[in-house]
Formats: structure tokens, C-alpha cells, sequence
């Protein structure tokens, strides 16, 4: 569905100078500044695949999916999205794809979103048939059924992103990029736009294509995840392996009916501990020694085994490529 090779994109502009002497001097000499946004990218994206394209901010994630949409031309390298080059944004191209930018409205402001999705259906040819269904569908899967005459400017942000959705999906695209497709939402809506995702990857084989800093987004969404610091992929894999790549312990909580009796070096090396739990660090000991230790300690209740989070991983992936996250 996707795949570049080498793929690379630069910014040329003009600093603003800081103060009035810069800006005087700036009309009779201007330094042009060069900034690296994406370097060598190779990704690969098969039909069907939900990917999450992570990074620290500025690593160049939201440049890469104006490239594999159209939207930036790259400077080197280069890239066959649905076998299609995506800077010529031919028809059959831009019928196949539909993009979210959380942070940027594809509704138009001073009319209803019924309005957008009427201007929509006649750009894509949708047929009345189809467009009826669709309307409906999504009207009701993303509850927006009452709010579809009100104009957009008039809706809140979470009101607006699910109309957004919406028009994105009314086309029926064959790859979806979501730019923080959740950013402003409640986290009601969140599980919403979350499942929604889900189901049209399931039942129409959407690919989607998704950035997002929410780790909950990537946790409930991806199979596959690549990192990108620097404007280069740092990591590609499941989110199985990047935790090993992190090699960041899982921890195992204990929790006691009374107060336990904690030997002073398991208290020392412990995560946390309460009045009827501790928590520890998995480290190369077996489960089986540790839950037999903790029996000792007091009556033991309960035994939990926690991953570390998603939020914790990233960082130190982040951290290890020079970058903060
Ligand atoms: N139009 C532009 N002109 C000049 N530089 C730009 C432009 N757009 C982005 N950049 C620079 O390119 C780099 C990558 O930006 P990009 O927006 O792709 O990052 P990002 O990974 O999407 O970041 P974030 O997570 O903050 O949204 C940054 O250093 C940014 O300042």
C-alpha cells in the first residue's frame, strides 16, 4: 500500500530577525535557513495495516504524511503510495485516500457539516444510494445524527472531530492518515473514534495510517509501530517488541490482607509500597521464587503482574535517540 525508500524533506525559509537592527539589516542581506524534516525513510505499509508513526514533536511525522498524501513534494528519495505517486494527486489517488489533521478543520466553518458532506459527495461522485447509507452509518456510529444542520463553527471541538471523522470516511477510502486523530476529545469520544477505527479497518480492510502522542490511541489501535526521531525511522515492529527493545522490567504487586512484614532490602528495592502492598521489579529471578518469597511476608491476597506503560517506553526509545519525548 505504501512504500518509500530513501524518502527525504528539507524546509528552506528566512529566519525573522529578533529585533529592529536585524530586521533593518535583514532588507539588505536575508539568511536562508535549511531545516532536515524527514531524512532517508524507508517504510513499508501493507493493505489492511493499522501503523502508528511516532516521534518526539518536530521529528517529522506530520511531514511524512503530507508526503504520502500529496500534500509536499519530496526533495529526495521515493515513495508509491496505492501504487500511485501521491505529488501528482491524480484522481484515482485521492479517491483512495482520506486524511484527519486533528489540529486542522476539513469542514467548511459558515455552513452545516451536511452541507460539507453534500460538497463532498459531488467531488468524489459518491452515488445517492451510497451516500444515504453512509450518511446514516456514520451518523449513528459516531452519534452525530442531531448535529449534522448546526453550522461548524457553532459545534464543540469533540462535536466537530467526530464530524470530521465523518467526512473523512464518507468516500469509503481504501488508506485513512489520522494526524492525532483524538487530540481535544473527551474520553468518551476517544473510545469512540477508537472503535470506529477498528471497525472500518475490520469490515471495509481500511489501512490506516495513524500519529498520535495518546499511547492509549496506539495501545488500543496498532499493529505495528514506527518511531521517528530525527526525521528517520529509529524503530518499526509490534509493540511487543519495543517494549523489549526499552528492556524496561515489568513489576509484580503484591497485595495483603494485613500489613506485611518486608524483609529491609525488599523494602530498599521495591517500585512503591502502601500498607498492604508493595511493588517490585521483575528482574531476572523467576516469578515462582518471588511469589514464594512474598508468601512469608504476610497473608498475601492477590499477585499482579503489570507491564511497564506505553508512556514509559516511548520515553526511553525517545531519550536513547538523543531526543526528548
Ligand atoms: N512549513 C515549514 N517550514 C519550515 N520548517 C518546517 C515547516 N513545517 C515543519 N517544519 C520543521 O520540520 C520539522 C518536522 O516538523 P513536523 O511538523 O513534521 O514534526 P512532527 O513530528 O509532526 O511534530 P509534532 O509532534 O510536534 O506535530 C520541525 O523541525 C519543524 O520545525
Amino acid at each position: 500500500m505504501i512504500t518509500t525508500r530513501g524518502l527525504g524533506k528539507s524546509y528552506d525559509f528566512y529566519e525573522q530577525p529578533a529585533n529592529l537592527l536585524g530586521a533593518l539589516r535583514s532588507l539588505l542581506r536575508r539568511e536562508l535557513t535549511t531545516v532536515q524534516a524527514v531524512r532517508d525513510l524507508n517504510l513499508d505499509v501493507r493493505r489492511g495495516e493499522i501503523v502508528g508513526l511516532l516521534g518526539p514533536n518536530g521529528a517529522g511525522k506530520t511531514t511524512t504524511v503530507k508526503m504520502l498524501c500529496g500534500l509536499l513534494v519530496p526533495t529526495t528519495g521515493g515513495l508509491s503510495v496505492c501504487g500511485e505517486t501521491p505529488a501528482r494527486r491524480s484522481y484515482p489517488f485521492l479517491s483512495q485516500i482520506s486524511v484527519i489533521f486533528g489540529q486542522k478543520s476539513m469542514l467548511w466553518w459558515d455552513v452545516s457539516t451536511r452541507e460539507s458532506f453534500r460538497i463532498h459527495k459531488s467531488m468524489y461522485e459518491i452515488p445517492d444510494d451510497d451516500f444515504s447509507e453512509v450518511v446514516a452509518r456514520l451518523g449513528e456510529l459516531l452519534d452525530i445524527g442531531g448535529i449534522l444542520d448546526v453550522p461548524v463553527r457553532n459545534l464543540s471541538l469533540g462535536q466537530r472531530m467526530r464530524c470530521e471523522l465523518a467526512l473523512a470516511l464518507l468516500h469509503r477510502p481504501s488508506l485513512l492518515f489520522a494526524d492525532e486523530p483524538t487530540i481535544g476529545l473527551d474520553v468518551e469520544a476517544k473510545v469512540v473514534v477508537r472503535a470506529l477505527f477498528r471497525e472500518i479497518n475490520r469490515t471495509f480492510g481500511t489501512t490506516i495510517v495513524l500519529t498520535s502522542h495518546d499511547m492509549s490511541d496506539v495501545e488500543a489501535l496498532c499493529d505495528r509501530v514506527v518511531i521517528v526521531t530525527d526525521g528517520g525511522a529509529a524503530f518499526d515492529g509490534d509493540i511487543g517488541e519495543l517494549r523489549a527493545r526499552a528492556g524496561i522490567a515489568r513489576t509484580v504487586v503484591f497485595t495483603y490482607r494485613d500489613t506485611p512484614r518486608l524483609p529491609p532490602e525488599i523494602l530498599r528495592a521495591s517500585v512503591e509500597s502502601g500498607a498492604h502492598s508493595v511493588r517490585l521489579r521483575l528482574g531476572d529471578q523467576p516469578v515462582a521464587t518471588l511469589v514464594q518469597a512474598a508468601t512469608g511476608w504476610g497473608d498475601l491476597a492477590d499477585v499482579g503482574i503489570v507491564e511497564p506503560g506505553l508512556d514509559e517506553v516511548m520515553s526511553k526509545v525517545f531519550s536513547e535517540s538523543g531526543r526528548r519525548p
